[in-house]
């Protein structure tokens, strides 16, 4: 099984380095990844700008290359121009914080797993909660490819947004097929000088709790459960679509 791995928190980041090398116990991983943190960079690319593609060695027989662009490009451009063949998955994680709910629409790593699904590859997001403290990848690490060999017998061009709870295998309770949940920020920008005296905002912000459905993603997590939610990237809102064409909507 050939499989692209990219990320939203730069190829230095552990939990790609940890995935790249559980993969490569199921098939041949190639790593194309961002240079940098792109985190919140939803399904942005660059057009105005050249991306700078850098080859740089993983693990022993993990081919990876570093990008200048999003996660949104790494895939593009391995797609377009790195790879020799067409992967059979594409995988982008094992991302450093949750992407629940309403997450998704700003999330880089999510993002760039839709940008496989949209050139018909079988695509997985995958997260980590955040913990008490600092982030335990060992529950993701340990059964990311016993799910990830499931879902590769899945039909081509789904998504599959998986998020982990921060903990060891053993306290994981199993898995539940979720929708996603609701999330909401207060978004505070806090103001601040630079040396030059310059003003600038810096977008910080918490959750605002909100009561989840139970079959939500975000309830699984806060039940210790892995959250695997399937996602499509047509935004038609079909419920509407009758409701209008029904409608008077003429000029
Ligand atoms: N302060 C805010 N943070 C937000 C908001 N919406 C999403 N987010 C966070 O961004 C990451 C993006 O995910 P990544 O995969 O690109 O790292 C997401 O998980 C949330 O934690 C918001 O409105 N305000």
């Amino acid at each position: 099984m050939n499989i692209l791995l990219t990320n939203d928190d730069g190829i230095n980041a552990i939990g790609i380095r940890d995935l790249a090398k559980e993969l490569s116990k199921i098939g041949k991983v190639t790593v194309v990844a961002p240079d940098r943190e792109r985190s919140a960079s939803g399904h942005s690319i660059t057009l105005h700008a050249p991306l700078r593609v850098v080859r740089t060695d993983i693990h022993e027989g993990i081919e990876g290359y570093m990008i200048s662009g999003t996660p949104s490009d790494c895939v593009k451009i391995a797609l377009e121009s790195i790879l020799t063949e067409k992967p059979d998955l594409v995988v982008s994680g094992i991302n450093n914080g949750p992407n629940l709910g309403t997450d998704v629409l700003y999330s880089g790593t999510v993002s760039a797993a839709i940008e496989g699904a949209i050139h018909n590859i079988k695509s997985i997001a995958i997260s980590v909660s955040y913990g008490e403290d600092k982030i335990n990848y060992e529950g993701a690490k340990h059964f990311s490819c016993n799910l990830i060999e499931i879902i590769s017998t899945l039909e081509d061009g789904l998504i599959f947004n998986i998020n982990v709870p921060s903990l060891n295998k053993e306290d994981i309770k199993g898995t539940i097929i979720t929708e996603l949940g609701i999330r909401r920020y207060n978004n505070k920008y806090i103001k601040r000088e630079d040396p030059m005296g310059k003003s600038y905002y810096w977008l910080a912000g918490e959750l605002i709790d909100i009561e989840n459905k139970n079959t939500s993603d975000i309830k699984a997590i806060e039940d210790k459960y892995i959250s695997i939610t399937p996602l499509h990237f047509d935004l038609t809102d079909y419920k509407s679509l009758e409701t209008l064409k029904n409608s008077k909507i003429e000029i």
